[in-house]
């Protein structure tokens, strides 16, 4: 299972769940990584935690003020990138074109969806992965796999029908090892999460839970 934690714009310390992340990777052999903001990218990338960034923009460098270039990230440590996350929707056509520029600059790719239907559409789009997260339980404390664990079944079916290759995610309320054990349980290769990590008291040891079960 991959683990990653999305900082979103919490007022969390990155660089302590950073190295926080790096040490339990390191001590659990568990593949975790840390989205934080764009401004944050290169400081979190040294403390040799796999980083990755929120978002790229579908741009190329050119007349673009205030695009997120895959190129600037990539050059500033980040190793993938999220796209379309539920809080940064995009249209299908710069889904395509993020997706796109992502790999031209060698990140790796997670498309979030909100269902399965999105999920099928996105993975046609062969990012490296796709992430389903119903909206109205992101920031709960209730996990998907808990709260609707049909969802992400339908979301693994659904991006199977289109390319196997793809791995798909689950994310929302994921904040226990209990957690992350029935999201593979459900078929996925990975959680997305964020509060329960971002917003801990103890960072460190939210993310050694998280690991207990894998
Ligand atoms: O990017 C993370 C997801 O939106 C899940 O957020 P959450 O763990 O706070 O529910």
């Amino acid at each position: 299972m991959f683990i990653l934690v999305n900082l979103k714009a919490y007022p969390c310390d990155p660089i302590e769940v950073a190295t926080a992340a790096r040490d339990v990777a390191d001590s659990s052999g568990v593949r975790i990584a840390v989205s934080p903001q764009a401004a944050d990218l290169a400081r979190v990338a040294e403390t040799g935690v796999e980083t990755w960034a929120q978002h790229v923009s579908p741009n190329a460098h050119g007349s673009h003020t205030g695009s997120t270039l895959a190129e600037a990230v990539a050059d500033n440590g980040a190793e993938g990138t999220l796209i379309n996350h539920s809080e940064n929707r995009l249209k299908l056509a710069d889904i395509d074109g993020s997706v796109g520029a992502a790999e031209r600059a060698d990140l790796e790719t997670v498309v979030c969806a909100n269902n399965p239907a999105q999920i099928g559409a996105a993975t046609a789009l062969s990012p490296d992965a796709v992430a389903v997260e119903p909206p109205e339980l992101i920031g709960g404390d209730v996990s998907v796999a808990t709260a609707d664990p049909g969802i992400v079944e339908d979301a693994v079916a659904a991006a199977a029908a289109v390319d196997d290759a793809v791995d798909v995610f689950c994310g929302a309320g994921v904040s226990t090892g209990e957690d992350v054990a029935a999201a593979a349980d459900l078929g996925a290769s990975g959680v997305l999460l964020a509060s329960g990590v971002a917003k801990a008291d103890d960072p460190a040891a939210v993310l050694e839970d998280l690991v207990s079960e894998i």
